[in-house]
């Protein structure tokens, strides 16, 4: 009996498992090392794919138990993929073979062991010749019997020669008896034991009837006469996977006509076995406890985060939930702040006005399977798609290390590779939460003072759309996702609403709370190995289009993952900041053609684009990367300066900063005395405000009186800036209702203000905020704390153009001051005072008050104005972490941990 055990793993060469949205596979096409696909006889010469539909289960139907324990699997529901996967067996007997897959719940994709169970065929070649590789890259020869036996999860094949020649040579007396020592085992599971140290959960899937029929193996008894005896108990097993691939051979393509695979079309259709697979993988996942010794999320066992894991505070979602599966907290990766690692992106529940966050759901996962209804985008869709899928589901499959040490200096953390890693694999997607319209904005100029830098852009997303316009797609990153295609006929009459998309769709993933181990790659200018890749998975929205960063090429061991930030910087672009470099963090990759920062100033003038488009595009081309940061707050009392600057693009100002010196009394009164200040950057809140959170938007509030009466400022702002009438493309400023959303901007609060500040510049701000409604200022919204005053207004100035003219934020604190309090009197041009309630308003509006302050510098009404609310405890369970002055105003994301029903 020769027992071999080999490890295989991550190679194109070796089996390796991986979902896929292929649709053209009919039979099997594995060729796993040393079984050609004359061997199979189901094969399908000239397949990518082959499908594995097997599921753990013991719900399901095991293989024939006279079969030993090699491929545990249950087929999905395809008769031919159980008659394949039958035929596979049988020919792996008869040839003198068996195959087990062993997985991990969590990265199947990850251990693949082949078991090869030699019957009296001999299987492998007595030379020399082939070669095995360890994880420090050396190669080991020698006789491959030996090595095979005592195989553990460091060893992979790497060689061709090894399959072809097993498949010929006889195996020598000398070498059978050789191996034999070794390798006579009673049981499959110590044989398993022996090559790997995989998973002992899987390994338990070995039954003491696959046992003893691979003991009668053992014995050399013939092939046909492999029968169980006895009844065959259920096999332990508690892995449940579905959908995945083996995949082989990737550059082969599928050949014209290749049927559509019947199965997924039905699968996809009726979704059925996709709801029930979900849920026996969340059970099964639930069983396997909530804790990783990583300290990560269940499904993230590659990546070991060095310093950032504590484990007492710490709390993995998957107790809670199965939601969570793919959450662990991490505490301190900002020293007041509590980290999420999740393995999925989150975004927030649909309708939920206090923005809660929300995991991916497993079962959204299906619409990786779908087609990707992109049509002209060539956009990754076979095998990004298959990898985003599986990174999702699985996490991270080589094994990563987060610590310090990076070239940057001591205290920066890097990524470093923890094994080798070839090239072209995507190691990770950048992860964390989807911000919607607006919001990059608004937290970059937040985050950008605590120098956050955690952004990541669907950064070409707009170029694609500026490409279609004259019928030609490009999409980001090349390679895999990227390239570019023709436009077709048929998508042309679309190009027009897919343009409106420039506004609406979310294009950036914030990991400053919620990440994955993506967040942590440092920049390089030059020679990064890994790039950033857009892929599209069906649509063109938050759900459908993500980011995957791939191995530009072979990295060894202890190498530190970097990626290029200003990738889709334009070689004009790169040359103009070398020339002239300024920017946010001066850069210490030490490349020879270091741009000098980071994240550099760049220059939006070269866009040529309408200005809608480039105001977007300057949000995303700034910092591929990138943006986003904050601001510690200031004074709890009297003082605060407030202002806000450019996001840091340096565009000249664009959306140049503009700052209010505000007073805020105890009364809760706000006092504009101050214009623009020059240069500043900070953004100084209150500091009891942990948290900030955008409210809303308020982008069409005015009434048609209040319209009318606003016209003249309107014709003003239009005299000033040409540039904002094309941008605005027919919709009308928002800024202008006292009835709409309590807010009123020239209202008759900002009106007052203007008298009082005649020839100022300003525009009138006027909040009316009433706390005797539910969500105070908002309308309806279920806010907790309601708005009681304003701390600070911002507003972008007229520096500059002015013709980006953007939001007016409004930042609101919960806890200055009572409700019904009757606010003292306004001093100087913005004053708050009590609004006069009568009739059956009164008492609601005893509590309500007016806000009115000028927005200095502002010389058009601004398109958008936001409502930040603040509260002074983070969402996230563990209490409020403690104040860190750097990091303070730092938006929290509201992140639900509780078990759902
Ligand atoms: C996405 S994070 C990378 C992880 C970061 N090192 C950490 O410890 O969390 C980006 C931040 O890393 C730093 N960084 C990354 N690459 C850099 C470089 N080449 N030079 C200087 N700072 C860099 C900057 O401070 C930047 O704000």
């Amino acid at each position: 009996m020769l027992w071999q055990n080999a490890v295989v793993q991550k190679g194109w060469l070796s089996v390796r498992l991986g979902a896929s949205t292929c649709k053209a596979e009919t039979a099997f096409c594995i060729e796993p090392g040393w079984i050609s696909a004359q061997e199979l006889p189901c094969a399908v010469p000239g397949s990518r794919h082959t499908e594995v539909p097997w599921i753990y289960s013991d719900a399901r139907p095991l293989p024939p138990p006279e079969y030993p324990p090699h491929v545990v699997y249950v087929p999905q529901g395809l008769m031919s993929s159980r008659t394949a996967f039958a035929n596979l067996h049988k020919s792996c007997l008869e040839k003198g073979l068996a195959i087990k897959f062993v997985t991990s719940a969590s990265t199947p994709n990850l251990q693949v062991v082949l078991v090869l169970v030699a019957g009296h065929q001999p299987l492998l070649p007595t030379s020399n010749s082939g070669r095995i590789s360890s994880d420090s890259g050396q190669e080991v020869t020698g006789p491959f019997q030996t090595h095979l036996v005592s195989a553990s999860p460091n060893y992979h094949y790497h060689d061709h020669d090894l399959q072809q020649q097993h498949q010929q040579q006889p195996v020598s007396n000398a070498t059978a008896a050789a191996v034999d020592s070794v390798a006579v085992t009673p049981a499959t599971s110590e044989v398993l034991q022996q090559a790997a140290g995989h998973d002992m959960t899987c390994l338990d899937t070995v039954s003491p009837a696959a046992t003893a029929t691979t003991a009668m193996m053992a014995t050399g008894t013939p092939a046909q006469a492999r029968k169980a005896t006895g009844p065959v108990p259920a096999w332990k097993i508690q892995a449940c996977f579905n959908g995945y691939f083996l995949l082989f051979k990737p550059e082969r393509d599928l050949q014209p006509g290749q049927p559509y695979n019947i199965w997924w079309k039905r699968r996809n259709s009726e979704r059925r076995n996709r709801d029930r697979d979900v849920l026996i993988w969340r059970e099964d996942l639930r069983q396997l406890g909530p804790r990783q010794p990583n300290g990560l999320p269940q499904s993230e066992q590659a990546v070991r985060l060095q310093g950032y894991w504590d484990g007492h505070s710490s709390q993995c979602g998957a107790a809670a939930s199965p939601r969570l599966l793919h959450c662990g907290q991490v505490q301190s990766v900002m020293s007041d702040h509590t980290f999420l690692y999740v393995t999925r992106p989150w975004w927030p529940r649909p309708g939920d006005p206090q923005r809660t966050l929300e995991p991916s759901r497993s079962d959204q996962l299906d619409g990786f399977l779908r087609e990707c209804n992109c049509g002209e985008m060539k956009c990754g869709k076979l095998r990004a798609r298959q990898e985003l899928k599986r990174l999702r589901e699985e996490g991270v499959s080589y094994q990563l290390d987060v610590r310090h040490g990076s070239c940057l200096g001591k205290e920066h953390l890097g990524v470093f590779a923890g094994e080798p890693i070839p090239a072209g694999r995507f190691l990770f997607e950048y992860v964390g939460v989807w911000l919607l319209d607006g919001e990059p904005e608004a937290r970059e100029k937040v985050y950008e003072p605590a120098g956050l830098h955690y952004l990541y852009d669907l950064s070409h997303r707009y170029e694609l759309f500026e490409e279609r316009e004259v019928r030609r797609i490009s999409v980001v990153g090349g390679g895999d996702g990227g390239g570019g295609g023709a436009f077709k006929k048929r998508r042309a009459n679309r190009a027009v609403a897919a343009d409106d998309l420039h506004a609406e769709v979310p294009l950036v993933v914030d990991a400053t709370n919620v990440g994955n181990v993506a967040r942590f790659v440092n920049h390089r200018c030059e020679g990064a190995n890994l790039i950033s890749v857009n892929v599209c998975m069906g649509g063109l929205d938050e759900n459908h289009m993500t980011i995957l960063i791939r191995t530009l090429r072979d990295i060894q061991p202890g190498e530190e993952l970097t990626l290029d930030y200003q990738a889709g910087l334009e070689p004009e672009e790169k040359e103009r900041i070398r020339a002239k470099p300024e920017g946010l963090v001066p850069c210490r990759c030490g490349a020879a053609s270091c741009l000098g920062f980071v994240f550099p100033h760049i220059d939006r003038a070269v866009r040529t684009w309408s200005g809608k488009a480039r105001r977007n595009a300057a949000g995303s081309r700034r910092l591929l990367v990138t943006m986003a940061m904050s601001s510690p707050a200031t004074t709890t009392t009297t003082t605060s300066t407030s202002s806000i600057s450019d996001s840091g693009s340096g565009d000249g100002g664009a959306v140049a900063a503009a700052a209010v010196d505000a007073t805020t009394t105890a009364a809760g009164s706000v006092v504009s005395t101050g214009g623009p200040v020059p240069g500043s950057r900070a953004c100084k809140l209150s500091d009891h405000l942990d948290r900030v959170e955008v409210i809303k938007a308020m982008t069409d509030l005015g009434s048609s009186e209040q319209q009318r009466q606003l016209q003249p400022l309107r014709n003003q702002r239009n005299q000033q800036s040409e540039d904002n009438i094309e941008d605005d493309e027919g919709d009308e400023y928002c800024c202008v209702s006292a009835e709409a959303g309590n807010i009123s901007l020239g209202g008759s609060g900002a009106s007052q203000v203007l008298r009082d500040r005649p020839g100022s510049g300003s525009l009138g701000l006027d909040l009316d905020l009433d706390s005797g409604k539910a969500g105070g200022l908002m309308e309806g919204g279920a806010v907790a704390s309601p708005f009681l005053e304003v701390v600070s207004v911002v507003s972008p100035d007229s520096r500059g153009s002015n013709a980006d003219c953007e939001d007016v934020i409004v930042v609101s604190c919960a806890a200055a001051v009572e409700p019904r309090r009757a606010p003292g009197p306004g001093v100087g041009s913005g004053a708050v005072r009590d609004k006069g309630a009568e009739g059956e308003d009164a008492q609601r509006l005893a509590a309500a008050r007016v806000v009115s302050c000028a927005l200095p510098g502002l010389m058009a009404p601004p398109k958008r104005i936001r409502l930040l609310r603040a509260t002074a405890s983070s969402a996230v369970p563990g209490g409020a972490p403690q104040q860190d002055s750097r990091t303070s105003g730092v938006p929290r994301d509201a992140v639900e941990l509780a078990p759902q029903p």
